[in-house]
């Protein structure tokens, strides 16, 4: 098994050295963080992602003890981020019954973990309504490992947090790889591990803090690095553009300027988006709808989509690289019509990718949903799971919980 990354090879145990796991109680980590509209999953990856290691460790008569998060709820309990509302859609991808343990540790989920039979299946509640999850806090980890008999971490796109349940967990039970974690390293390597330039990265989306961290180091990895959605907002902000009621991170201006110089030193072009669609509402076909420059931007008015005259600049970009990955929708694509630039780059690299031009490699939680939303998800060279975890991947950085399996 191998991993990118300073010490390139890593190895570590994979289900197949577990051995007679009959009646013991193995934590997996998944990640069950699904996008959901109205209280629906909006798209089931995720869910299918964990089909393979749950089924298999329920199938060797181990009690199979479902460890997620969901949402950032910051330690504290919330009933809208509660996995009860994510436990009967795994039910129904898994084809068996899965039941809920209203808590990830203590003596109630104990007696519930006793009373679960042999290759029983349990979805346990978020991780994250203990303030100790996201510190890494030994104590949760220790109060988690009393549940269990074995660890198995599934969960690549969260092996980028070092937290109790993806990197604490590992140093506490004996600890192995889930299929699902395998298969997304194996396939990023293959795929990724010696990239043909030049390359491509589309970042966009909404979790701007995560992935400007990830960029500095990115720009030295990449020809052209297409920059979307709240992303973009930031971007232009810091360059003096007033992105009026958009979601932009305004604090990051200067962390922004510093990523376009190590751009232009590292030769790797950024584009920007020079028209946008904007709306004065987040709704369906808004009355305020309207596309322009985008230093036309009104106070109060939101950017919600790269227009439509960068968006064929951006297939013009694509189609001279021969590598593309993508993390981050470059509108709010949950809405029509601001789906409309995702759906337009994701249709030409998937028709790039089958002509065999572009290897084309896309991940993240909101990102494989927009892809299935343009029905182009199976035309990719590969689609993760993962979001930020692959672009840290492909940064080269460690990841904290891939490597405590490998400690
Ligand atoms: N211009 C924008 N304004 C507001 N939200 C946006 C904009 N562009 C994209 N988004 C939102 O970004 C979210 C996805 O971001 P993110 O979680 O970072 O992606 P992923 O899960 O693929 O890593 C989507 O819900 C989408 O609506
Ligand atoms: O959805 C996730 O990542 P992604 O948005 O990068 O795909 C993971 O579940 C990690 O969630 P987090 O970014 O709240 O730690």
């Amino acid at each position: 098994m191998t991993q990118q990354g300073d010490c390139n090879v890593k190895s570590f145990k994979t289900l197949d050295d577990m051995g007679d796991i009959r009646g013991k109680a193995v934590l997996v980590r998944e990640d069950l963080n699904v996008p959901m509209q109205d209280g629906v999953v909006s798209d089931d990856t995720r869910l299918r992602a964990a089909m393979p290691t749950v089924n298999e460790l329920s199938d060797r008569g181990a009690k199979v003890l479902i460890l997620a998060h969901f949402g950032r709820p910051k330690g504290q309990a919330n009933p809208d981020m509660s996995l009860a509302m994510v436990t009967k859609p795994l039910s129904d991808v898994l084809g068996r019954p899965v039941a809920f343990i209203a808590d990830c540790q203590g003596a109630e989920a104990k007696a519930a973990v006793d009373a679960l039979p042999e290759g029983g299946i349990a979805v346990l509640e978020n991780t994250r309504f203990h303030a100790g999850e996201e510190k890494n806090d030994p104590a949760l980890a220790e109060a988690m490992a009393a549940l269990g008999d074995f660890y198995v971490n599934d969960a690549f796109s969260a092996a980028h947090r070092a937290h109790a349940s993806t990197e604490g967990l590992a140093h506490r039970l004996p600890a192995f790889a889930g299929r699902s974690m395998e298969k997304e390293l194996d396939a990023l390597e293959a795929a990724l591990g010696k990239p043909v330039k030049p390359v491509a990265a589309v970042v966009g989306g909404a979790k701007v803090s995560t992935k400007l961290d990830v960029l500095n180091n990115l720009v030295a990895k990449v020809d052209h690095l297409i920059i979307g959605g709240g992303m973009a907002n930031t971007f232009l902000a810091a360059r003096g553009v007033d992105v009026g009621k958009s979601l932009c991170e305004h604090d990051l201006a200067e962390t922004a300027e510093k990523i376009m110089d190590a751009a232009d030193a590292a030769g790797c072009t950024v584009h920007l988006p020079y028209d946008v669609v904007v709306a004065k509402e987040f709704a369906a076909n808004p009355a305020s709808l309207r596309t322009c420059n985008v230093h036309e931007v009104a106070a109060d008015e939101m950017i919600l989509d790269v227009g439509p005259a960068a968006v064929e600049a951006l297939a013009d970009a694509l189609k001279t690289c021969r590598t593309l990955v993508w993390n981050g929708p470059l509108g709010a694509f949950e809405i029509a019509p601001f789906d409309a630039a995702t759906v337009a780059l994701a249709r030409t690299a998937a028709a790039l990718t089958k002509e065999g031009s572009l290897t084309s490699v896309a991940g993240g939680g909101d990102t494989v949903a927009a892809l299935n939303h343009a029905g182009v998800a199976g035309d990719f060279s590969f689609v993760s799971t993962a979001g930020g975890a692959f672009l840290e991947w492909m940064e080269g950085k460690e990841l904290p919980g891939v490597a405590a399996l490998t400690a």
